[in-house]
């Protein structure tokens, strides 16, 4: 199995992989055609994401595995379909791939991306395979379903709104600071072991988005991809209003808390401007609020945090103890 990479093989491995694991609902058709047929219940809407990761760029082979690369592919895409309210149920996969790796690399990125796609019964039912040369390439394509004429919009928070986040934010930051510096800090080995699971293979709440369109309890939402200040400021932007964060409500982890004063950055850096935590914030109207905490506390098995709330006018604000306010704007990751 140790040999070169070639398109007919990784789509033989893909044919292999899929059978075993893939949920065929709804596909009319399986692997092997021109293009998959699929059939969408009647009383919805589509919903349609895509998310690219490049080597080099999104991960680094020196620190994490074929296997790790594909859930967080499936992570990424499940967490955008998550945050519009929608049920995923159909994957499409653009492979770039590298063919002095061996096949069991894929086969390795295969069994990751299926393991995170089956926990939620999502098919893949097709895609591209082609040689990227240099450097790995992925892409998917996930396809779902929200109910006709209903989904959650970053463009629906109205002022007298409370901001809310699913869980802390920074993690995956503070993971990858340690892997990038190569360095181990004096911090327990649970807490290091925390941060970098939370970078490498990180969790989404899975289901939330949905009960809370289902339930009607949020006027928008958008999932941590960038870091909270970028994806607050997309609302923010779309939403033609402006959001105030109360600095001391930010949830942020005891692991990030260690890291930060052994590193010497402020834990508010990674939260504020680290991405890919894949937590969702949302906004409910404020007569909305209890019950809203009470749906997402069941489904999260903990509460959710209310970290600010929406007002007329533009921008992200951080608000201080004394009840100061600074405008922080975009501190995100931008791709350059
Ligand atoms: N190459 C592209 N062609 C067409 N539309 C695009 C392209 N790139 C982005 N978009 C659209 O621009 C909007 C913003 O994209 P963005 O990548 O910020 O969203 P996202 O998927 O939530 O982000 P993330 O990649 O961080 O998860 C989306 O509606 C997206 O579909
Ligand atoms: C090697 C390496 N360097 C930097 C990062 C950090 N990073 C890359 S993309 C991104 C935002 C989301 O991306 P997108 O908008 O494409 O979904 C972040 C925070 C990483 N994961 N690996
Ligand atoms: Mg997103």
């Amino acid at each position: 199995m140790n040999s070169r990479s070639t398109e007919l093989k990784l789509i033989e491995i893909i044919k292999k992989e899929v059978s075993s694991e893939t949920p065929l609902t709804s596909v009319i058709t399986d692997i092997g055609d021109d293009c998959v047929i699929l059939r969408p219940t009647k009383e919805a809407d589509l919903v349609v994401t895509k998310d690219c990761m490049v080597e080099g760029v999104h991960f680094d082979l020196s620190y994490t595995t074929p296997y790790f690369i594909g859930r967080k592919l499936a992570t990424s895409n499940l967490s955008d379909i998550g945050a519009a309210g929608g049920r995923p149920l159909w994957a499409l996969l653009g492979l770039g791939f590298r063919s002095d790796f061996s096949t069991a690399f894929y086969q390795s990125f295969f069994k990751g991306l299926l393991s995170s796609l089956k926990r939620e019964g999502v098919g893949l039912v097709g895609g591209d395979t082609v040689s990227a040369k240099e450097r790995l390439f992925f892409s998917l394509t996930l396809i779902g379903e929200v109910p006709k004429g209903k989904f959650l919009s970053r463009a629906k928070a109205r002022p007298g709104d409370r901001i809310f986040v699913s869980g802390p934010l920074g993690d995956s930051q503070g993971g990858l600071f340690l892997l990038q510096n190569r360095i181990k800090p004096p911090i327990p080995r649970n807490p290091l072991k925390y941060l970098i699971k939370s970078h490498l293979d990180p969790s989404y709440p899975m289901g939330l988005g949905r009960r809370l369109l289902e339930l009607d309890l949020a006027s928008s939402s958008i999932d941590v991809s960038d870091g909270l200040s970028t994806d607050l400021w997309h609302i923010c932007e779309r939403s033609k209003v402006r959001c105030i964060i109360e600095e001391s409500a930010i949830p942020i982890s005891r692991p990030l808390r260690l890291l930060s004063k052994a590193a010497h950055v402020r834990p508010l850096d990674f939260a504020i401007s680290g991405g890919e935590d894949f937590e969702i914030i949302w906004t409910t109207p404020p007569h909305k609020a209890q019950e809203v905490k009470k749906v997402a506390s069941k489904l999260l098995k903990r509460p959710p945090y209310e970290i600010g709330y929406v007002e007329e006018g533009k921008g992200v604000f951080l608000k201080d103890s004394r009840g100061k306010l600074r405008e922080i704007g975009r501190l995100g990751y931008e791709h350059r």
